[in-house]
């Protein structure tokens, strides 16, 4: 399909890329094509907006007549009505097509952010780690609303105005070809100049949506990091970074609307030139009483030529709009090319033996980018036991825990549960067999008893009162009530944040219990009677320890050393300290520095 009427074949840069008709396809088939009915419904009405103008100058036409020849006031007074008929009828239509359309575009949008919505749940975590929030911000939420407006309005006014145009100018034409078409001689400027600010737009656009994506992720970062921003004085940085960003857009906003501006000075240059020509060809049309033309027809003409530029107008300015809208679409598909890599395996399995031994047997695995982190990988985690995974920052333990959940993928090698692959299991099932207390805990913007049932929403009261006490914070439930926590629950302490996070492991109590640095913020009384609960809560359960302080890893079944992604020693606590190695170091180290 030709979206374009005025491109040349062989154009090597075409204004729409191969890329813009693809894009466009999608939308229109996506989100669209079903309401296929109501868009020619909307179709019509615009139709009848440009046959009342068409209408209208026939009208003048016939007035007009009636005041210079026949003097008819009964004919008059007719014209009159029917011209208030007619206008009423447009009314009603300028009344009812931004219902529909904004309906229509409004629907699609919805559609088009739930589908986004849902696409973006099923992305790899490592799509997170690497995108800014501000990008994907933009592409739900500004982007998004772009395109509302632009398919809603934008186009609606458009279509209108292009219905308008082709009427009008075709009863022009009818009345008088020679004249109109020495009246649009001019025209071909305007595609030529369309394309010129066209292309300048698209560039221009491109790295408006970038500046705004980077100023987002900018003021998502400083609020986010105010604590730190205050308490090193980096508030003035943080100043310039914003105001360089803000700059940033507004030059581009000025340079987007000066390329835009250069438009319209160039159609009212060729509208003086179309009226000089109508009145001066007319006019001796006219004068010289050859062409059937007379004083009324050249005045229906010229009005007629008036009621078709501000549309014209309108729709040279649509399409170096639709540049920008271009740019836009083809943000938020974007998003819809991201496509997983940890999906469920077609022969995936949704019943595995959960109580099993978790082993990895020869894991090869390294981040996007980066060199191998663990090579031929081998470690057991026995089922029903505690396992303590320590070594040294940046040793690759919390990266054990995401490939047993499978938020990464092994790059090599097996990991199992109960003796079946973990990339075999069907996702939801193999997630719901783990309660997870992480290194980042994720406090939402509710109450502490929200945030606690946020693991197990069908959780009866009684349940999320035991869970609470068993980690001790029912009497701070008690005190805050129903009061939100903050945002990330800037209201905690980093010690009562992980004890909601502990209540939350209680609360979900699957059969597998991974604790990674669960108790690091506690003091130590709170510390041993967390870790009293957490003995209780592991019974049972396989349960996997990542800690820094080797106290709270004493009572494990077996630990494992790790030290740049290799284990270096295993065994228990008393067999390490007699081995005499790096575990026995690290925690005579640490007994001297907590004294
Ligand atoms: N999403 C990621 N993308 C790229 N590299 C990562 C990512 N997450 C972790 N790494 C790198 O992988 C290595 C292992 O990280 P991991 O978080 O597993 O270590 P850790 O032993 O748990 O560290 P810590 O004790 O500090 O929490 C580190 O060098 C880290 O920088």
């Amino acid at each position: 399909m030709k979206l374009w009427p005025f491109s040349k074949r062989g154009d090597r840069r075409p204004l729409f890329s191969d890329q813009d008709r693809d894009n466009l396809r999608w939308f229109w088939r996506g989100y669209l094509k079903a309401k296929t009915p109501w868009l020619f419904l909307v179709l019509g009405m615009v139709m009848v907006q440009g046959l009342v103008y068409q209408q209208f100058i026939s009208l003048t036409e016939t007035g007009l007549r009636v005041i210079f020849e026949n003097g008819d006031i009964g004919g008059l007074v007719r014209v009159c009505f029917m011209v208030m008929g007619i206008f009423t009828m447009r009314a009603l239509m300028s009344f009812l097509v931004p219902r529909v359309s904004v309906w229509l575009a409004s629907d699609a949008v919805l559609r088009m952010r739930q589908d986004l919505i849902n696409h973006m749940m099923i992305l790899d975590l490592a799509y997170f780690e690497r995108t800014s929030s501000g990008d994907i911000i933009l592409r739900l939420v500004n982007q998004a609303h772009d395109l509302s407006d632009f398919v809603g309005q934008t186009t609606v006014s458009a279509v209108r105005d292009v219905a308008t145009v082709v009427i009008v100018s075709g009863y022009l034409i009818y009345k008088s070809p020679f004249l109109f078409l020495a009246a649009v001689a001019v025209m071909p400027f305007v595609p030529l100049m369309v394309r010129f600010v066209s292309n300048k737009i698209k560039h221009i656009q491109q790295s408006a949506e970038n500046a705004m994506g980077a100023y987002m992720t900018g003021i998502e970062e400083m609020s986010n990091g105010m604590r730190t921003v205050k308490i090193s004085n980096q508030e003035p940085v943080e100043r310039d970074r914003l105001f360089k960003a803000t700059a940033e857009i507004k030059d581009l906003s000025i340079r987007l609307q000066s390329a835009q501006a250069l438009m319209m000075p160039t159609v009212d240059i060729l509208s003086a030139l179309v009226f000089v020509l109508i009145i001066g060809g007319g006019g001796y049309m006219a004068l010289s009483g050859t062409s059937g033309m007379d004083g009324a027809s050249i005045v229906a003409f010229m009005i007629g030529m008036a009621l078709i530029f501000d549309p014209a107008r309108r729709v040279a300015h649509f399409f170096v709009k639709l540049q920008a809208s271009l740019v836009i679409l083809d943000g938020v598909r974007s998003l819809f090319r991201e496509v997983p890599n940890i999906t469920n395996a077609p022969d995936a399995v949704g019943a595995f033996d959960v109580h099993g031994d978790i082993v990895f047997d020869k894991v090869d695995f390294a981040y996007a980018g980066k060199p191998p982190l663990f090579q031929d990988l081998d470690l057991t985690f026995e089922a029903n036991k505690v396992t303590a995974i320590v070594g040294a920052t940046g040793s690759g333990k919390t990266t054990i825990l995401s490939l047993m959940a499978r938020l990464y993928d092994a790059d090599g090698g097996e990991v199992r549960i109960g003796g079946t692959p973990v990339n075999k299991l069907q996702i939801p099932v193999l997630r719901q067999s783990f309660s997870v207390v992480a290194q980042d805990i994720v406090i939402f913007n509710s109450s502490i008893w929200e945030n606690i049932r946020y693991v197990k929403p069908e959780a009866t009261e009684e349940e999320i009162w035991a869970a609470a006490t068993h980690v001790g914070i029912d009497d701070l439930i008690r005190e805050r009530g129903d009061v939100p926590l903050g945002p990330k629950g800037a209201q905690l302490s980093g010690g009562q944040k992980q004890r909601v996070a502990i209540a939350r492991a209680f609360l979900r109590s699957a059969p597998i219990l991974l604790l990674d640095e669960a108790t690091s913020a506690l003091d130590q009384r709170t510390e041993d009677k967390v870790k009293r609960a957490l003995h209780d809560l592991s019974e049972g359960k396989t349960t996997v320890i990542v800690a820094h302080r080797l106290s709270a890893v004493t009572h494990a079944d077996r630990i494992y050393v790790l030290d740049e992604g290799a284990v270096v020693e295993e065994g228990t606590h008393a067999e390490l300290m007699e081995m005499g190695g790096l575990y026995a170091g690290m925690y005579g180290a640490q007994r001297q520095s907590y004294g």
